[in-house]
């Protein structure tokens, strides 16, 4: 299958039969077979039900003809799995029992295991084998991303608590993120060892940092989690609003830069060190009439060519209500303007 070698090629910074196109939360969110698949389950027990997590991954690609899977589960199932209180609320995301605040805190961590999590195991089993030769990228939540849900206990706005402790007490902050690095990390390694044959680490919202309190709170924890996967596995490393941390990104020897649509992919291009590029088409994009969408498309791709690489993707992930039918036309649009 052409489409197959296509994602890998791009990631590898090799010549792919056409620009690969894949969506973040492409699994879940719009379409109504996801709906459907999931009604009365909630989202922790869908992402423990190794049948349903393989149903959904695959949803995508059937619809979609993605160049790649993305593995349906959640940044925090790790967490929950070594028995951090959390659960995912809809419409809200993660909320903790009770947040992380202080060293006594650090005893809620331990090691990943993967007898913690044997159905990702399964499901990415179920999945590869259903997919053949189309990749499936694992992914996992960076430590600051994750760091910032267990300290704030759910979502925020401004990270009030998370950089506060990382100020008033580094030595805990060290502790902390040193032990996510390592679950995550092996989050990682599980569904490689599994058959995923991509990760990506979302560092979703590094991008509230400074550059220099990046490279010091956030960086190195995101190098040793990335450095868990072999070097051969292509390792995609992205963030929202991180114009000003591409040049730092890069320093942790990700393979291929998530960009969101706020940096343009032939600025981006001359700020990461000659890595392929994955975006960046803002996904608000996605309801303008097709025309108009498909336009901003075509500005995506020429900037794209800037760089060694690229893989088409939105700038951050789909919007739930977003119709499915213009994610067709995209990508059904990106193959045909960009076959050689
Ligand atoms: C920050 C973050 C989370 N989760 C994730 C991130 C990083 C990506 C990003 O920046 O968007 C990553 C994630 N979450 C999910 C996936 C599955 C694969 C995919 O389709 O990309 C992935 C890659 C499924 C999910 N994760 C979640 C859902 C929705 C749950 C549901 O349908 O009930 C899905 C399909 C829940 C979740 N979990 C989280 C949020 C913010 C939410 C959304 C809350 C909501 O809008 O309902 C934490």
């Amino acid at each position: 299958m052409e489409s197959t070698a296509a994602y890998l090629a791009a990631a590898r910074g090799e010549t792919p039969s056409h620009t690969p196109v894949w969506f973040m939360r492409q699994a879940g969110r719009s379409l109504p077979e996801y709906k459907e698949a999931r009604a009365g389950t909630t989202m922790l027990e869908a992402c423990r039900n190794p049948e349903m997590t393989c149903e959904i991954t695959m949803q995508p690609v059937r619809r979609y003809d993605v160049d790649a899977a993305v593995f349906f589960s959640d940044i925090v199932v790790p967490l929950a799995a070594i028995g951090v209180g959390i659960e995912i609320k809809p419409g809200t995301g993660p909320v903790l029992d009770e947040p992380f605040r202080t060293e006594k805190d650090l005893d809620r961590l331990r090691n990943l295991d993967p007898c913690d999590v044997p159905y990702i195991t399964e499901a990415v089993g179920l999945a590869t084998a259903e997919l053949g030769p189309k990749p499936l990228i694992g992914f996992a939540g960076a430590p600051f991303t994750l760091a910032s849900y267990l300290i704030e206990g759910g979502p925020s706005r401004d990270y009030v608590n998370t950089k506060t402790l990382m100020r008033n007490d580094p030595d805990l902050w060290d502790r902390l993120l040193s032990k996510l690095a390592a679950i995550c990390g092996e989050f990682l390694r599980v569904q490689t060892e599994a058959g995923a044959s991509a990760v990506q680490l979302f560092d979703s919202w590094a991008g509230s940092l400074s550059e220099a309190d990046y490279r010091r709170y956030a960086l190195p924890y995101a190098t040793q989690a990335l450095m868990t996967v072999p070097e051969s596995t292509p390792r995609t490393y992205f963030g929202v609003g991180t114009s000003h941390l591409l040049e730092a990104m890069t320093d942790t020897g990700a393979s291929v830069i998530g960009v969101d649509w706020r940096t343009p992919l032939d600025e981006a291009a001359g700020r990461t060190k000659g890595r392929v590029l994955q975006g960046n088409l803002d996904p608000t994009a996605v309801f303008a009439e097709p025309e108009a969408m498909l336009a901003e498309a075509d500005k995506v791709l020429a900037a794209g060519r800037a760089a060694p690489g690229h893989i088409f993707n939105l700038g951050h992930g789909v919007h739930p209500t977003t119709n499915p039918d213009q994610l067709k036309r995209l990508v059904d649009h990106v193959h045909e303007t960009t076959a050689r």
